[in-house]
């Protein structure tokens, strides 16, 4: 399957403008024959969590129906990053996940929120996992932080993800344990990590994209540049079998020793 990740430089607290670009990218890359397209966190705003009153997106509305439509036109799958929402009286960090048919497969609301960018200071966290298919891929999607907490990533490969999405805004401070962790997950779960991170800075921060698309074995298939860009690169998911019959961890697995260690 032909992969688009779209890194980038996110407009802070400048919706208009970022729509636009993704519309853009979109049409652009499906001319390149891509599938599945993969966007970046907080895409629609970006860390303007003061201004979220004014900016976030009222139920997602905006942000399903320009998906939806990109959707369907271009027949590609899009994992839509994540945007922030107005769900309620609360704001969150979501993810919308549309197929080539332009359906809403999924939604999450990214669980682990970061104390660093004062993420709990103005965001719900979410509280469901976040396991879906895309045409015959069993997927699972989770957002930047999460990848700090192995237990949950392990938790979706374990309910079926062969591939696990993660769309970040993650500072070039600590890009090596992006790197790091990224190609950990990927090799531990047998799966494919797919990670698109944004360019550019804000007013705290400067991301320096490094997007990465690894393979179950760990190797590194795809890093994206610096700076604004995106990349269609041809993945093969049968993969992921393959490495998970060569070293069976998943039968090897003794989750009676460590579940009860767990609950303390
Ligand atoms: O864990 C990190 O170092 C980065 C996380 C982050 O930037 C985020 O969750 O938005």
């Amino acid at each position: 399957m032909k992969i688009a990740c779209i890194q980038l430089d996110v407009a802070f607290a400048e919706p208009e403008k970022n729509f636009s670009n993704v519309q853009k990218y979109i049409k652009k890359v499906a001319s390149e024959g891509a599938e599945l397209v993969v966007l970046p966190e907080m895409w629609n705003t970006a860390y303007a969590l003061t201004q979220l009153e004014q900016l976030a997106d009222p139920e997602g509305q905006r942000t399903k129906e320009v998906l939806s439509e990109l959707a369907r036109t271009y027949h590609v799958h899009i994992v839509g990053g994540s945007v922030s929402t107005k769900k309620g009286d609360h704001f969150y960090n979501t993810m919308y996940v549309f197929s080539n048919e332009g359906e809403l497969v999924a939604e999450y609301d990214k669980a682990h929120l970061f104390r660093l960018m004062d993420e709990h200071l103005y965001l719900q966290a979410g509280n469901q996992a976040n396991v879906f298919s895309l045409g015959s891929i069993q997927a699972g999607g989770v957002i930047c932080y999460d990848l700090r907490f192995p237990e949950w990533l392990r938790a979706h490969a374990l309910a079926g993800a062969k591939v696990l999405f993660l769309p970040a805004q993650w500072p070039e401070t600590r890009i090596d344990h992006w790197k790091i962790l990224l190609q950990a997950r990927a090799i531990e779960n047998q799966c494919f990590v797919i990670a698109v991170n944004r360019t550019g800075d804000d007013p705290n921060n400067q991301f320096n994209g490094q997007s990465m698309i690894i393979a179950p074995w760990g190797k590194v298939l795809w890093t994206g540049a610096e700076h604004e860009e995106y990349a269609v690169i041809d993945v093969d998911f049968s993969e992921v079998e393959e490495v998970r019959t060569r070293i069976p961890v998943y039968e090897d697995r003794r989750p009676s020793l460590y579940e009860p260690l767990f609950e303390k």
